[in-house]
Order: structure tokens, then C-alpha cells, then sequence
């Protein structure tokens, strides 16, 4: 089979992500160290180059700015006068004309541009520059910018440094806000852009260096370099043992299933065996002839680097996950484990010396939360998925793999992933018990929670694009035989 995935960039690096004060401290370092205006020239020239690459061509074409009366309108100020004197015919709709700012209106103007009250503006441009409001905005849109929210537009949109609207720290979306092709960031990512509802509004991220000299990111996506460094390799002494084993606990007489489909994601994520414990013994031996099977629980279950507890678990999931919290091996609580935490609270967890490893989706995740006394539900956690992670790993001491549109990992010592690799083809039944299969896998051959979900993660993602191919409806099983292929992919 070939795996189209081979064809993806294998150098691209980590994507590092920093907050908003950690620009700022950035930024006024290098400030001091250069003449006045040269970092916003340094963004306004990246800003224009991209625009012109998305213009067929710059002479005579329509841009427009929305400009705030910030920096961010700036930027956008002076890239518009770039284009401008190469012919494009450049206007700018000010957003509070009093407080515009004053260089960039000037570069502007001087470049042959004019100003604009016409709103209708907007939809004729062959390209818009979203300079409303960038790292300095706080809350939803204003009223005056609001309505481009969801005017229709010819051209594309080019978001500066963040989409207006979007929180650059998070990602959360609580109002109007502008939805850009493109977003040209300074100096750095920012968590917003890479994380849902934002990166949505972000569309395509092109980051522009500038030269602030940063702290490590708290915030970072794993890239295909960064995945296939990670990636055990057997050495020549290697045995199953040696590679790791993986039990998985999974699996009931209601839902035998799930136990197939963890078992089927655990043969896949590098350790050298797995073994099963549950309901599903027949059924996982008929279909996996290759996993160890045993009747007793993960307390006298013999050899096991790392426990998956919970896909399918039903009445056992207690029991199970008691049972495999009381061994020294890291473990990933998943599916019914994570809703017999979510009632037990984080108690449960006390005095655990080896990792835990938490796999909810927002559900779960709302119940998880129940356990530490915050009351929310579904659709509150998707949209705060940073702050919902961050807070399960701080409240339970376990690493927090939140799945959803964009899957966030978060460490209990505040480091932060997002994965870049999912795809809708991936919410089908089932698909999560694949993944909690393959990071426990990972876990058993000795990776960190932090690495083994971001790994497991990005291949999950991969897997699943891969099966859906051109776009097809795939099922769990699907995205279970493309690992496989994606790992090749990665170390080829
Ligand atoms: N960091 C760097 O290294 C570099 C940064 N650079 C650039 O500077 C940008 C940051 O500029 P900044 O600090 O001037 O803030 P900015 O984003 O323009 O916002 C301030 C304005 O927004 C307004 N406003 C606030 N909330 C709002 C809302 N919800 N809806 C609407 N408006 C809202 C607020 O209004 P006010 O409260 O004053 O009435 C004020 O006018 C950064 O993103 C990047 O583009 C580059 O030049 C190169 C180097
Ligand atoms: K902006």
C-alpha cells in the first residue's frame, strides 16, 4: 500500500507556541536594542511578501486594511504601502480614525493609498488585511468591527499576527471574529493559533521571523521530525520483554468491541507484546492471535510495562483500574475508567509514582472536572480546551490527552501539545479505543506520557487521513491497520 504521508515535509520544526506576555518581554528586550520602528518593518515586510504570493498578481489589485488604532493596524498600515508601491490599488477602512496609527496611515498615504468609509469595501477586495487588533485585544470584537465577522468577501483574508477576535493565549472564541485564509504571525506561534476554536479562524499559519530571543515554549505542536526522533526503535538485543508489555483491561459482555479495537491500536505502538484481561478473552484471541490473554486482573495479570484500563469497561472498570492504579506502571485511564475517576475524584490517584495518563473527550472530560467540583458540560470544555486540560492535569496529578477537533496534551508541570494531524474522518466509533491502545503501547516501551500521547496523537491523526485518503468514511479498525504505514512513513 502507499501511504501518501511519505510525501509530507520532514523538516519542518517543532512548532512553539508563547503566550502573550512572553512576546511581550521578548519584544521589549529587542526594542532597546534597536532603532525605533525596525520590528514593525521587519513584520510589515514578511506581511506584504505573503500577501503578494496570494495575489495572482500585485499591480492594480484591490487590498483593503481594517485597521485598528494599534500596532497590529500598523503593521498592517505599512505592508498595505508596501503593496502599494507596487501598484495595488490599497485603501483603509479606519476603525476609530481619531487614534489610527499615525506612521502607518502616513506610509500609507505617501504610497499612493487613501483612506475608506465604505464598508462595502470589504467585499470587493481581492485581498483583506485583518490589522483590527492583534496580541493587545482583550474580549469578542467591538461593535465597529463586529460586522465583518461575517460579511461575504471576494478575496482572501489575512489575518495579522492573530485573527481579530480569537484569544492569542487559548484559542477561545466568545464573540464576533474575523475568519482569515491566512494568518501571518510575529516572531512566534501563538497557543491560539493552534488550538480550536482559533486555529479554525487562523486558516493557514505562515510564521514570520523577527528576531526576539524567547524562553521555552509552554505551548508546542509536535511536527514529523520531532514524532519520528521519538519513535522506539527495537534495538539488535531487543525481545518482546525488552520492547515492553502492554496490558490492556478493556472490553465487556456488552461491548467486546472495544477490547478488539484497544488491543488492535496496543499491537501497533511498538511494544513487544500485549496483554488482555477482561471479557472479550475469546474474542481478542479469535481476532488477535498474538496478544497473551489471562483471566486475572491487572493485579496478577504477570509482566506489564504499562496499563490501557477503561474502552468498553463497563461494571469492571472499577475494579480494573483500582487494581492496575495500585502496580508501579504508568497507566492510561480511558472511556468507563475515566468515569469511575470522575466520581472518585483525583483521591484516587494520591500516591501514584509512576505516570497516570488521562484520555477524555469532552465529555468525559466535563465528568472528570465534576471530580474536582467544577460543574460544566460538553460543549464548555471544546470550547476551553487549554484551560480544561491544563486544569484536569494540575487537579489529578496525570497527564491530560484532551481528544477532540484539535486534540490538546496537556503535563501536570504546565507543558502544553497540540496535535496538527487530525481530521473529522476520525470521530467514527470505536476510534478512541484505538488510540488509547497505542498510547499505552508507547508508554510500555518507555516514552513519557507527555511523548506518548502527543506520538500517539500525531499517528492516530496521521492513521486517519491515511484510510480516509481523497475523503471516505473510515472505520476504527481502518485507522488501526493504517499505523503501520505512517510509522514507515515517518522513518523512511
Ligand atoms: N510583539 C512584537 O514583538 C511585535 C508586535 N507587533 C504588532 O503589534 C501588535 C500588538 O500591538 P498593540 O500592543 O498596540 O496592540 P493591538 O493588538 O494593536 O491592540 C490594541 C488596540 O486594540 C483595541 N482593542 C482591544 N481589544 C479589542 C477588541 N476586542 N476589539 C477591537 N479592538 C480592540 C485597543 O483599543 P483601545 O482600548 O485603545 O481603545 C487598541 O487600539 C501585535 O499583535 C503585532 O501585530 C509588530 O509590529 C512587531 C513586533
Ligand atoms: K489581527
Amino acid at each position: 500500500m502507499t501511504c501518501t504521508c511519505s510525501r509530507l515535509p520532514k523538516e519542518i520544526p517543532l512548532r512553539q507556541a508563547h503566550t502573550v506576555a512572553q512576546v511581550r518581554a521578548a519584544e521589549a528586550a529587542l526594542m532597546a536594542a534597536l532603532p525605533d520602528g525596525t520590528l514593525m518593518q521587519r513584520a510589515a515586510a514578511g506581511l506584504a511578501a505573503t500577501c503578494a504570493g496570494l495575489l495572482p498578481r500585485v499591480y492594480g489589485s484591490r487590498v483593503l486594511v481594517l485597521a485598528g488604532s494599534g500596532d497590529n493596524g500598523g503593521d498592517a498600515l505599512f505592508a498595505a504601502a508596501r503593496l502599494a508601491r507596487r501598484g495595488a490599488r490599497a485603501e483603509a477602512l479606519l476603525l476609530d480614525p481619531a487614534k489610527a496609527h499615525a506612521e502607518g496611515l502616513a506610509a500609507l498615504l505617501a504610497a499612493g493609498g487613501r483612506v475608506t468609509g465604505d464598508a462595502g469595501a470589504f467585499g470587493r477586495a481581492d485581498l483583506v488585511l485583518d490589522g483590527i487588533v492583534g496580541i493587545g485585544g482583550s474580549g469578542p470584537l467591538r461593535p465597529a468591527a463586529a460586522p465583518f465577522a461575517t460579511m461575504a468577501r471576494r478575496g482572501p483574508v489575512v489575518a495579522v499576527d492573530v485573527p481579530s477576535g480569537v484569544d492569542p493565549d487559548t484559542g477561545e472564541v466568545s464573540g464576533p471574529a474575523l475568519r482569515a485564509d491566512v494568518t501571518v504571525c510575529f516572531g512566534t506561534h501563538k497557543p491560539g493559533l493552534l488550538i480550536d476554536p482559533g486555529a479554525e479562524y487562523a486558516g493557514v499559519v505562515h510564521l514570520v521571523g523577527i528576531g526576539l530571543d524567547l524562553p521555552p515554549a509552554p505551548v508546542a505542536a509536535l511536527q514529523h521530525a520531532d514524532v519520528a526522533a521519538l519513535l522506539p526503535v527495537p534495538g539488535a538485543e531487543s525481545d518482546k520483554y525488552r520492547r515492553g508489555v502492554v496490558g490492556v483491561a478493556a472490553g465487556s459482555a456488552r461491548y467486546p468491541g472495544a477490547a478488539l479495537l484497544a488491543v488492535a491500536g496496543a499491537l501497533r505502538g511498538g511494544a513487544g507484546a500485549v496483554r488482555y484481561t477482561g471479557h472479550a478473552a475469546e474474542e481478542v484471541v479469535r481476532r488477535h492471535p498474538e496478544a497473551l490473554v489471562t483471566e486475572a486482573g491487572p493485579a496478577r495479570a504477570g509482566r506489564v510495562q504499562a496499563w490501557v484500563v477503561g474502552p468498553g469497561g463497563g461494571d469492571g472498570a472499577e475494579q480494573a483500574l483500582r487494581e492496575a492504579l495500585d502496580t508501579d506502571a504508568p497507566v492510561l485511564a480511558d472511556a468507563d475508567a475515566l468515569t469511575e475517576l470522575g466520581r472518585l475524584g483525583p483521591a484516587l490517584l494520591a500516591g501514584r509514582t509512576a505516570p497516570t495518563l488521562l484520555t477524555p473527550h469532552a465529555g468525559e472530560a466535563a465528568r472528570l472536572l465534576a471530580g474536582i467540583g467544577e460543574h460544566t458540560d460538553a460543549d464548555t470544555v471544546a470550547a476551553h480546551r487549554l484551560r480544561s486540560a491544563r486544569l484536569l492535569a494540575a487537579r489529578y496529578g496525570a497527564t491530560v490527552l484532551l481528544k477532540g477537533s484539535t486534540t490538546v496534551v496537556a503535563d501536570p508541570d504546565g507543558r502544553a501539545r497540540t496535535n496538527p494531524t487530525g481530521t473529522g474522518w476520525l470521530g467514527t466509533a470505536g476510534s478512541g479505543d484505538v488510540l488509547a491502545g497505542l498510547a499505552g503501547s508507547l508508554l510500555a516501551t518507555g516514552l513519557g506520557p507527555l511523548d506518548a500521547a502527543s506520538v500517539a496523537a500525531y499517528l492516530h491523526g496521521l492513521a486517519g487521513r491515511h484510510a480516509a485518503g481523497t475523503g471516505a468514511p473510515i472505520t476504527a479498525l481502518d485507522i488501526a491497520e493504517a499505523l503501520p504505514s505512517v510509522w514507515r512513513s515517518l522513518t523512511g
